[in-house]
């Protein structure tokens, strides 16, 4: 708010009691006039949505996520409108909480929790609650971006896991990084860790006792975790999504779960967000948050001042940041914030690279 209102914008907060909004509440809070909106990941942006904002003489959009599956991005292209994002503030949030599921669900922590506040604890017994060591054991990711990445170093580190990525694109500095960990590991006296690159997720799948999903959703990952490609996990691993959920095809792993009872999964992202298919919040080998891997303090001001900051620099003609690091509008008295939008999506297709 501090960084519109700097930028001389007048600001006009929804305050519609709706979770969700639909595009008609949508349309019609753009009106008849607005130059730029700050929009969220539960909203379609489509064609009706860019045009209503050029009607209005928008000059820019900006997602409060880093994702942007929700936005038809050639719609906005094709008026002439800017889109932003928020990278770079998610990353190590939305990898702790891909960790905090993985070892949630390993270690069967919420099934034991439920457990106790139902007062059936009795007394320890060996059998009671017993989960999966990840110690040692091989983490698969699926989509070796920065989050996949972080993910990854904080299991490789943290439990000594070999790991196996796909990405379709090789990951130079990250292979480089992990053969420098398996070479400081053995400079200790202690057995390196392995890595390698997979050539598909098929080759990955059965070979790992965890698999994270780091990967985009587009046409290509939609329902990627299939029946056929669960069938090829072990049936002793854990799954965890905390990407977007029609990666995973909900329906299927339903049935997988229930077939399965040693498999389990840890979930941040649901096929019908917020609906879940039926069946799941029956499993009690499925942890399930409601899509909060971004939300620590900081990540969620973060992204809060880098869209602003996207609309403002928008709305005011500045320039488009154009760099990967984007700490210089973090944490900045107002004064002292680049004149620049952080992250412009579709700014190569509109030449305002
Ligand atoms: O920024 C995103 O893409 C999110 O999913 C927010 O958690």
């Amino acid at each position: 708010m501090q960084l519109l209102v700097a930028a001389d914008c007048r600001v006009e907060v929804c305050t519609s009691p709706d979770v969700i909004l639909s595009n008609e509440q949508i349309v019609s809070l753009i009106g008849h006039k607005c130059d730029g909106v700050l929009g969220q990941l539960t909203e379609n942006w489509n064609h009706e949505l860019f045009e209503a904002l050029k009607q209005a003489g928008g000059k820019g959009m900006s997602n409060y996520a880093v994702g942007y599956n929700n936005v038809h991005v050639p719609s906005a292209t094709e008026r002439g409108i800017p889109v932003g994002n928020t990278p770079g503030v998610l990353t190590e949030t939305t990898a702790e909480l891909a960790a905090a599921l993985t070892l949630a669900a390993a270690r069967r922590v919420v099934e034991a929790d439920v457990f106790m506040r139902a007062g059936k604890y009795e007394g320890w017994l060996p059998t009671l609650f017993v989960g999966h060591l990840l110690q040692r054991k091989t983490v698969g990711i699926v989509g070796a971006g920065r989050i996949g990445q972080a993910y990854a170093k904080m299991l490789v580190e943290g439990h000594k896991m070999d790991l196996v990525y796909y990405d379709p694109f090789p990951q130079p500095a990250f292979e480089k990084y992990l053969d420098g960990y398996g070479k400081f590991l053995e400079s200790q006296g202690d057995e390196p860790i392995k890595w390698r690159r997979a050539e598909s997720v098929e080759e990955l799948l059965p070979q790992c006792d965890v698999v994270s999903l780091h990967c985009l959703l587009d046409d290509n990952t939609r329902h990627l975790m299939n029946e056929a490609r669960l069938n090829m996990m072990k049936d002793t691993a854990v799954l965890v999504n905390a990407a977007r959920g029609p990666v995973i095809d909900e329906v299927a792993l339903v049935k997988h779960l229930k077939d399965n009872p040693t498999f389990m999964c840890g979930l941040d992202v649901f096929e019908d967000e917020p609906l879940m298919k039926p069946g799941l919040a029956d499993c009690p080998n499925a942890v399930i948050v409601p899509h909060i891997a971004s939300a620590s303090l900081y990540t969620r001001g973060g992204m809060a001042t880098l869209a602003a900051q996207n609309v403002a620099a928008l709305v005011n003609g500045y320039p488009v940041w154009n760099k990967q690091d984007i700490t210089p509008f973090l944490d900045m008295p107002i004064a002292e914030v680049p004149k620049a939008a952080p992250s412009i999506v579709n700014a190569k297709e509109l030449g305002i690279e």
